[in-house]
């Protein structure tokens, strides 16, 4: 037991106040957790582009005055009555997808969707329905379950997970979404050994499927990038072949020259740019007959993808991931092995690294080209 257990904690978070304004540094007070909750000392957090997105205002599910961040590792502070699986002084990473174990999606063996607290967890609130953040007497709304811009964060007890303190957790935080996303969404998938894998963007996300597929051993492994920079990293990540669909002559499309130099399209393809004309070019390359196009970037709200329905009559298949399908208490900590036994890259992603007090600085790398992940250290205020 900590002698913080059972008190209101206050400390400093980053708050998104409204829309489209930068987060700014504010003394926050967290209160204890209750039943099935966990309360956080949060170290590191990543900063994702999905964080962004919601910052922007085009997420539907974005609520203000909130508290980002999902992509964060930390220490254990507190526990709430009934809380089995973590205890005091775990090194932990809280999960923006559930698991519950118990719940139709967690017992059916077909998808992570865990549904049990994914309601209250899209309105900003615990399970229960209320904040355990206040600013200026306020309320404050918690952000995809997780709220790691703040140095304590509260959690439900099926939204986070213990992970071997041998990691370091300025590293490891990182497998709190993007990498992990990336890493399910192929090496989960069957059949990627020998396969053709086309790869559309090469920051975060393209760069770790980039990475799966090598580990999955798959044949042919392309990158496809706007930004010339990427080549370099998109071969270091594992990529057998780099194209630049600004390079090809005018009027060429990216997916029929990709079609022509894969003697009829890859047999997996991976939209990770979240633009959803990419989505498009990424189905349109994969092969007539099996090739299957998973779409894991974020489109802004509002937007639609379109294909000719012919597309899919000819036998390819659109499907989508989030976490990429990863069950998060059963499955991050072998995830985390992988990582301590070198089979994952994880290291490698980290280009920046800030602290807390420089959050908004943060925000500006990660819409660098030359920005992979960006982590900050959530004790530098
Ligand atoms: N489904 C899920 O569970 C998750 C989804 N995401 C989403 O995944 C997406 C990717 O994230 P992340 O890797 O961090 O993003 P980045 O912005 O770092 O990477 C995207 C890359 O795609 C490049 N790009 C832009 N336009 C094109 C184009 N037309 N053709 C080919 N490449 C292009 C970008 O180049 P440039 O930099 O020059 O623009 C950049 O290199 C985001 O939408 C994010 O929200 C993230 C985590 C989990
Ligand atoms: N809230 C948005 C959609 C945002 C979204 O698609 N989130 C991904 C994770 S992105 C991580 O960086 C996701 O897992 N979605 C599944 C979920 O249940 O949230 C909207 O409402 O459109
Ligand atoms: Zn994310
Ligand atoms: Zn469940």
């Amino acid at each position: 037991m900590s002698d913080t257990t059972g008190k209101v904690i206050t400390c400093t978070a980053a708050i998104a106040w409204e829309a489209a304004k930068p987060l700014t540094l504010e003394t926050v007070e967290v209160a204890p957790p209750k039943a099935h909750e966990v309360r956080i000392k949060i170290l590191y957090t990543g900063l994702c582009h999905t964080d962004a997105y919601t910052l922007s205002g085009q997420d539907p599910e974005g609520l203000f005055p909130c508290i980002l961040g999902h992509e964060g590792g930390g220490i254990v502070e507190s526990i709430g009555e009934g809380v089995t699986d973590v205890k005091v002084g775990d090194h932990v990473i809280p999960l923006y997808t559930a698991e519950c174990k118990e719940c139709v999606y967690c017992k059916s063996g077909k998808s992570n969707l865990c549904i049990k607290v994914r309601a209250t967890q899209g309105k900003g609130v615990m399970p229960d329905g209320t904040s355990r953040f206040k600013c200026k007497g306020k309320d404050i709304f918690h952000f995809m379950g997780c709220s790691t811009f703040s140095q304590y964060t509260v959690v439900a007890d099926v939204s986070v997970v213990t992970v071997n303190p041998k990691a370091a957790l300025e590293k490891v935080c990182l497998l709190g979404c993007g990498i992990t996303t990336a890493w399910g969404a192929v090496t989960k998938l069957p059949g990627v050994e020998g396969s053709t894998v086309g790869v559309f963007g090469c920051g975060c996300i393209g760069l770790g499927v980039l990475n799966g597929a090598k580990f999955k051993k798959a044949a042919r492994i392309v990158a496809i990038d706007t930004n010339p920079n990427k080549k370099e990293w998109a071969v270091k990540f594992g990529a057998t072949e780099f194209v630049n669909p600004t390079e090809l002559p005018e009027g060429k499309k990216i997916q029929d020259h990709l079609v022509e130099i894969t003697d009829g399209g890859f047999d997996f393809t991976f939209d990770c740019t979240g633009n959803v004309h990419v989505m498009r070019a990424a189905l349109e390359s994969s092969h007539r007959g099996w090739g299957v196009s998973t779409i894991i970037g974020v489109a802004a709200a509002g937007q639609e993808i379109s294909t000719r329905p012919f597309q899919l009559v000819t036998g390819r298949t659109w499907r989508g991931t989030a976490f990429g399908g990863i069950k998060g208490r059963t499955e991050l900590p072998g995830l985390v092995e992988d990582y301590l036994e070198g089979k994952m890259k994880v290291d490698e992603y980290v280009t920046h690294e800030r602290g807390l007090k420089d959050i908004v600085a943060g925000f500006d790398d990660m819409h660098k080209g030359n920005c992979i992940r960006c982590v900050v250290d959530m004790s530098q205020v």
